[in-house]
């Protein structure tokens, strides 16, 4: 059996199309644009990408794009002069800090800094309570991703057993919890768990997001098994000078000849973050002014 390969490209520029489509019914009937607030802290290359990205996407369906670059050495009391001005901008519906940050600044306290309303990211304490307790939340942008996906490739998702790999606040948490709320059996492995593959072997739905380059093996998967691959891992260059290889969690030549369908790396979840934090501000606009919940874009 070959796998589907889930096209996250394409899955994402879908979710784009759709958040464009309500943004400008938004406008239409109710005079309202969607505000995005990213800010940048320093120059790390990676991140420049995915700020440019974030702000080019952002204006593509429609929405107001405000972009933030500090630098490396802000003090942190400017940095929460910014997000204190932006909880308290109507314009703004959505506010995130690009991470990693320099390691004078908490992350931990950026997050709370950020008015529950507008963390578009999900990752403050009171969202992930929100979640974890079946309330409205704004939901971590990876996991409601995958979500997505693995609602449009298997359809209702009550019963299935379904192992998360990882458990970190950003991944693994939060789609144990949006897994339970679909009625799935989790299980949540990581580090410590004693016979990963013995509970992988069980899985109907595999999330893996524990950042090992190819350390889900193919024989561990359950033959017609859904394998949603969150690992960016860069392997080191083959030559002096050159960039690596970027590979995901998964032995992907091995488990998509097991799997029913998978997705890979690049060109898999990786896309959907950007689409769901459109999709999330798009939710937090919504929220802010007392409208129905966008269709077909939120947990
Ligand atoms: N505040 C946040 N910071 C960071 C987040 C986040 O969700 N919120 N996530 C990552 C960076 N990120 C978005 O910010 C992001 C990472 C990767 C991709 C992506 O599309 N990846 C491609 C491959 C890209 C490559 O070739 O290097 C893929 O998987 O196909 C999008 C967004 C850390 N910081």
């Amino acid at each position: 059996m070959t796998a589907k390969i889930i096209d996250g490209k394409a899955f994402a520029a879908d979710v784009r199309a759709r958040v464009a489509e309500q943004v400008a019914a938004m406008k239409a009937a109710h005079g309202i644009t969607p505000g995005l607030a990213v800010v940048l802290v320093g120059e790390d290359p990676a991140s420049q990408v995915y700020v440019r990205s974030k702000g080019e996407k952002t204006r593509e369906v429609g929405m107001n794009s405000f972009e933030y670059k500090l630098p490396a050495d802000v003090p942190e009391a400017e940095l929460y002069a910014l997000i204190d001005k932006l909880n308290a901008d109507p314009q703004v519906h959505g506010i995130l800090c690009q991470f990693p940050v320099p390691p004078h600044l908490s992350e931990r306290d950026i997050i709370a800094r950020i008015s529950a309303e507008k963390d578009v990211d999900g990752l403050s304490v009171i969202n992930a309570g929100r979640l974890a307790t079946g309330q409205k939340a704004m939901v971590s942008c990876t996991p409601l991703g995958c979500l997505m996906m693995l609602r449009d490739e298997r359809g209702d998702l009550s019963g299935l057993d379904a192992v998360v790999i990882g458990r970190s606040n950003l991944v693994g948490k939060p789609m144990g919890q949006l897994l339970l709320r679909d009625n799935c059996t989790v299980t949540m492995t990581h580090s410590r768990t004693r016979d990963l593959a013995e509970a992988i072997r069980r899985a109907d739905i595999v999330v893996a997001a524990v950042g090992v380059p190819e350390m889900v093996k193919g024989d561990w998967i359950k033959p017609g098994a859904t394998v949603i691959d969150v690992g960016m891992n860069r392997l080191p260059p083959e030559e002096e000078g050159g960039k690596g290889r970027l590979v995901g969690d998964v032995d992907f030549a091995a488990a998509k000849e097991v799997a029913g369908a998978i997705t890979p790396v690049p060109g898999g979840v990786g896309p959907m973050t950007i689409a769901c934090l459109l999709a999330n501000t798009l939710t937090a606009t919504c929220r802010a002014n007392g409208l129905p919940e966008p269709e077909g874009l939120t947990a």
